[in-house]
């Protein structure tokens, strides 16, 4: 098994590729790739601690033999916001870096599963689906933007609010990643109810806890260290789908299409990748406004990056 850090010199980067030595099965190779000079310092920093993860560092040119017949691909290469910045505003300078990757990958690895993280997510995986597809190699089942963070936050949250463990907590956050394209499901959540001032100071909550962090760290970029450990815990479920071991998680994947081409949902992780999709179940009138609304956005935003590469 071979998983690829795409950006691995990164606040994600680092963290992510901490957690993959320490949690992926033994044997993994793990390939670090950046742009960034310090790349393989990283890799020679993660290879002293004593796990049976073989790391390798891959500098600026070597972006080829680091994807070379990888079965995982993680992307967090790319700019991160600053505050008063929407994660829209990201667009012009990360299109190009997932578009470069996704036709990195495409040589290298073109049946590789690939979890883009990169922002923003609505768009940036449209990039690469187009690529995929303009190159012959696209697989819907093998594409997943990567919104754990979402869940992990809306569990936390809910769990801090009803002073419950977060452990005992199942939140459905279902949609897109970015304000109101992200729609937590507090009406499925089991055994708490809330109040509807709750349920409207919730949602938002989850809605801005990016910004929440970019506000927070007044510069210094936006989340990191809570987005490895929820890109290491999708990652890690990648890898034991492709072990033939069946996991449930949420990401943004092109489904039925029935709400946008791609939407944020529900699915089981296998073999090929993602082997089926789970129903997202019954909405409240609040969700079901809220996705009413967002809806347009979301269309639009995948909407951007299909013409990006068409138009390229
Ligand atoms: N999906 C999510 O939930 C989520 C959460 C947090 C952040 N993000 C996004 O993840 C991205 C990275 O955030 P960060 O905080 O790690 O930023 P960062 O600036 O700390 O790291 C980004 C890294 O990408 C590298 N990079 C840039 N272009 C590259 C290329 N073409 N090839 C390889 N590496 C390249 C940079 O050298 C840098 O090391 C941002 O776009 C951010 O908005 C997404
Ligand atoms: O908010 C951001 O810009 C980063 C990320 O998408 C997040 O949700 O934390």
């Amino acid at each position: 098994m071979k998983v690829a850090v795409l950006g691995a010199a990164g606040g994600i980067g680092q963290a992510l590729s901490l957690l993959l030595k320490l949690d992926l099965p033994a044997g993994t190779e793990l390939a670090l790739y950046d742009l960034a000079p310090v790349t393989p310092g990283v890799a020679v920093d993660l290879s002293h601690i004593p796990t049976a993860v073989e790391v390798k560092g891959y500098g600026k040119d070597d972006l080829a033999p680091a994807l070379k017949d990888a079965d995982v691909v993680m992307i967090p290469a790319g700019m991160p916001r600053k505050p008063g910045m929407d994660r829209s505003d990201l667009f012009n300078v990360n299109a190009n870096v997932v578009k470069t990757l996704a036709e990195a990958i495409v040589e290298q690895c073109p049946k590789a599963l690939v979890g883009v993280i990169t922002n923003p997510v609505n768009t940036t995986v449209a990039i690469a689906a187009e690529v995929f597809k303009k190159a012959g190699t696209y697989d819907p089942r093998r594409l997943f933007g990567v919104t754990t963070l979402d869940v992990i936050r809306a569990e936390t949250f809910v769990a801090e609010l009803k002073g419950k463990n977060p452990a005992d907590i199942t939140v459905p956050v279902i949609g897109g990643h970015s304000g109101t394209t992200i729609l937590p499901l507090l009406s499925q959540v089991a055994g708490v109810s809330f109040s509807d001032d709750e349920v409207a100071s919730l949602t938002h909550r989850i809605q801005n806890a990016g910004t929440e962090v970019v506000e927070a760290k007044a510069g210094g970029g936006s989340a990191t260290l809570s987005m490895g450990q929820a890109a290491a815990r999708f990652c890690v479920s990648l890898v034991k789908g492709l072990q033939g071991e069946e996991v449930t998680e949420y990401a943004y994947v092109e489904g039925e299409g029935e709400h946008a081409r791609f939407f944020a949902q529900p699915l089981v992780l296998g073999k090929n990748g993602l082997e089926r999709l789970l129903p997202i179940g019954n909405l409240s009138a609040f969700e079901q406004k809220a996705m009413a609304d967002m809806l347009p956005t979301l269309q639009g935003d995948i909407t951007l990056g299909e013409e990006f590469v068409q138009k390229a």
